[in-house]
């Protein structure tokens, strides 16, 4: 019974889903609940998990796992899954005339692989030319962060910054290198602790050879996380 109960909840994810391919699949119902009614039914998830792997709830150390995981996943590491949260950017006119890009190098990405639940660890480099509008610099970072609050694929993360960006911006030209580790990667499965995975999207004229170039040449990928 309990089996094709979790049978059908998968179908319900896989065909109701909503938007396009480079959106986070949301199931329509995905805000029903309060965060408060979510806290509470993973905390019992959590324990049962813990129980399940033999372990002793009453210990002191572990009795406040489950709440603490709960709280964790709704409030900080799955935050971003929550568009109430998306940061409010405010433009300015770009009244220095300034016409060449700017970079914002080095952002610190911290995320989630949705295959494992495993940290992702790594940089953000985003870049934009300004079609007559800038944006506040800190409001780059505020965008890598909160699209790295959600369950991720690091091909999705990188997408999702640029197009947010080029709404806020009214431009095309913006551009988005992440550089990262994978838990999933590192720490288990193949257990390759160097390896990291590079993603990069290009909009509007960093498509154009020499501009991509000299983005690439201002972020030179030797970051150490
Ligand atoms: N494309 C992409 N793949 C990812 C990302 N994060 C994790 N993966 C990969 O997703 C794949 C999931 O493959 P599965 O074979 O279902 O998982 P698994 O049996 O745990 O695989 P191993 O990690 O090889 O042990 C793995 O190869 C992961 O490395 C990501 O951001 N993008
Ligand atoms: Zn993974």
């Amino acid at each position: 019974m309990k089996i094709e109960k979790d049978i059908e909840d998968f179908d319900s994810i896989g065909n109701d889903h909503i938007g396009t391919s480079a959106d986070t699949p949301m199931r329509s119902d995905a805000f029903n609940l309060t965060n408060d009614e979510k806290i509470d039914i993973i905390k019992d998830d959590v324990r049962h998990i813990m129980e399940t792997l033999g372990l002793d709830l009453t210990d002191d150390s572990l009795s406040g796992t489950p709440m603490r995981v709960a709280k964790m996943f709704v409030k900080e590491i799955f935050g971003g899954l929550n568009p109430d949260k998306k940061p409010s950017a405010s433009t300015f006119d770009n009244k220095y005339k300034y016409g060449e890009m700017l970079v914002e190098k080095n952002i610190t990405v911290y995320s989630t692989c949705e295959h494992h639940l495993l940290p992702i660890v790594g940089r953000a480099h985003v870049a934009y030319i300004s079609n007559g509008t800038v944006v506040g610099l800190s409001k780059m970072n505020r965008i890598v962060d909160y699209y790295a609050k959600r369950p991720q694929v690091q091909e999705r993360l990188t997408i999702q910054i640029v197009k947010e960006l080029q709404s806020v911006l009214n431009t095309e030209d913006v551009a988005c290198v992440i550089d990262a580790k994978h838990l999933c990667v590192n720490s288990r499965g193949i257990r390759d602790i160097e390896s990291s995975t590079v993603t990069s999207e290009f909009g509007g004229k960093f498509k154009n050879e020499e501009t991509r170039r000299e983005f690439l040449d201002y972020i030179k990928l030797d970051t150490q996380f």
